[in-house]
């Protein structure tokens, strides 16, 4: 068993909606961002590749890569559980938490939850998708951008 951790950031920019955990969140802003500005999924990626010190996701998916322009950031996760696999690492489970005043998260967890179980090909009740607020303090206080914070466990079943 092993554990990894992740923390992503995005700031807020032009558009009309936020990408959290491959749903698409309608916002009165949206991200600046190389890939899709997904702030859940980064995080889980980042706890995946930590959990097996396998880097991060700029070292997997450079953000100097035209490839990744606009990515879908489900294809980053899809290609994380196939090195976990490739491994022999199956997720036992992952609790996330989106940290921002807007927008709001709880009427879309449910949604998310389902994106990332699908995503990583496990049941429902290993994955957690959490939020909070700053109480107005700091950057997501101020409503500059958005963050995330995952930590997952990976067991060899
Ligand atoms: N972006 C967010 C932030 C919070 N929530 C939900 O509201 C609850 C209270 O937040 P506080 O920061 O005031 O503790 C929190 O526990 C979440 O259930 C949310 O859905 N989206
Ligand atoms: C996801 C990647 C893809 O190029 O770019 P961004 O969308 O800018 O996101 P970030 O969280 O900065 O992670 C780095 C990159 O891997």
């Amino acid at each position: 068993m092993r554990i990894g951790q992740g923390f992503d950031v995005h700031a807020f920019g032009e558009g009309d909606h936020v990408m959290l955990g491959g749903v698409r969140v309608p916002h009165a802003r949206g991200v600046l961002a190389h890939s899709d500005g997904d702030v859940v999924l980064h995080a889980l990626c980042d706890a995946l590749l930590g959990a097996l010190a396998l880097g991060d996701i700029g070292k997997h998916f450079p953000p100097s890569d035209e490839t990744w322009r606009g990515a879908d950031s489900r294809q980053f996760v899809r290609a994380v559980a196939a090195m976990l696999a490739e491994r022999g690492y199956v997720l036992g489970n992952a609790d996330i938490t989106v940290i921002c005043e807007a927008p709001k998260v709880g009427p879309h967890a449910q949604a998310i939850r389902e994106v990332i179980a699908t995503d990583l090909g496990v049941e429902l009740d290993r994955i957690s998708v959490k939020a909070t607020t700053t109480e107005t303090l700091g950057f997501t206080g101020r409503r500059e951008g958005i963050a995330a914070l995952a930590t997952v466990l990976v067991v060899r079943p």
